[in-house]
């Protein structure tokens, strides 16, 4: 049956933004876990009851590559979403964690957010519309996930994109107000993939100095990044969406990545729509083809439990610390 929001208790808040606020929660009839994300909305009952029917449509969203669903409700002025707790959280919080995501493991994101999106438009006829790293989830088991995606129409048009904030992983057609598509989730695709390999955001793009500086003070990219890395300037978000608009798409340079790595990610981000690489074309590229055979995540998994340990070691460092004073 639905979820009742007086069957959940509240474990400890996983995050906040544009507009949303995300709980870990314990469903007491069936000590589950979950993550239960609430959105307020200042909207007439009628249309959080639609949003509410819309969104049971997730019940029918069963794939390996978008996070599990469990139920939602309206409560408290909010809508309330109950799904999957990944334990290994979004992919820009592991980025605060290390410096920047390795290769191999940006192949594994990249064959999951390719069969999430194809999931999405084959069996459900909708594209992702928010792809970015906070959007992509992990966990110990070394699974990749995707969530927050458009599956309720009247949430879209009730939101209506006031999050200005997202707009900065925005192909450039759809900040000009153009018509846009899956070709969308392409480039935000591109553009994640860049800021995770970079370790972060890549627009302006960093100069070729910059990059080598990144690279040469910490090969392994294990290193927690100092504050003021990089020390650019940081455009004010309509400046921002002007050069993407304006100027030329960021891109990987070979010395530091491999060809067909800098290939897909030059086909993600053409700024024509018409020349950039659409979702098939992309699942025969070589960059997808050499990940897409690996079936376990074991790699995956070891990453990430190495990263959530260094949190451990230091969480209890930081109480072994403060206990010894
Ligand atoms: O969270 C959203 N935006 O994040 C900004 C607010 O914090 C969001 O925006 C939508 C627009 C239209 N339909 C749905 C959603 C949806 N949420 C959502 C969608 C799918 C799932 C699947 C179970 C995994 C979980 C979700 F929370
Ligand atoms: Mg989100």
């Amino acid at each position: 049956g639905e979820l009742k929001h007086d069957d959940l208790v509240n474990i400890c808040e996983l995050g906040q933004g544009n507009g949303g606020i995300v709980w870990k929660v314990r469903h007491k009839p069936t000590d589950k876990i979950m993550a239960r994300k609430s959105i307020y909305l200042e909207v007439k009952p009628a249309v959080k009851n639609q949003i509410v029917r819309e969104l049971k449509v997730l019940h029918q969203c069963n794939s390996p590559y978008i996070v599990g669903f469990y139920g939602t409700f309206a409560a408290e002025g909010q809508i309330n979403i109950c799904m999957e707790y990944m334990d290994g959280g979004s992919l820009d919080l592991i980025l605060k964690k290390v410096m920047r995501i390795p290769e191999h493991i940006l192949g594994k994101i990249t064959v999951a957010v390719l069969r999430g999106l194809s999931y999405l438009r084959e069996r459900h006829r909708i594209m992702h519309r928010d792809i970015k790293p906070s959007n992509i989830l992990v966990n110990h088991q070394g699974e990749i996930k995707l969530c927050d995606f458009g599956v309720s129409a009247q949430l879209i048009d009730s939101t209506l994109q006031t999050f200005i904030g997202t707009r900065s992983y925005m192909s450039p057609e759809r900040l000009e107000g153009a018509n846009y598509g899956i070709m969308s989730d392409i480039w935000s695709l591109g553009l994640s993939l860049v800021e995770m390999a970079l370790g972060r955001y890549p627009i302006p793009p960093p100069s070729t100095k910059d990059i080598d500086d990144l690279f040469k003070q910490d090969p392994n990219g294990n290193q927690p990044r100092p504050e003021g890395f990089g020390c650019y300037k940081v455009l004010a978000i309509f400046e921002l969406m002007e050069w993407i608009v304006n100027e030329a798409p960021p891109s990987l340079s070979q010395t530091h990545f491999s060809p067909e790595f800098c290939d897909f990610i030059d086909r993600c981000l053409k700024k024509s729509t018409t020349e950039r690489a659409d979702l098939n074309t992309l699942l025969h590229h070589p960059f997808y083809k050499r990940y897409e055979s690996e079936s376990d995540n074991q790699d995956v998994a070891s990453w990430i439990r190495q990263i959530c340990k260094i949190d451990q070691y230091q969480i209890n460092e930081n109480n072994y610390r403060r206990c010894a004073t």
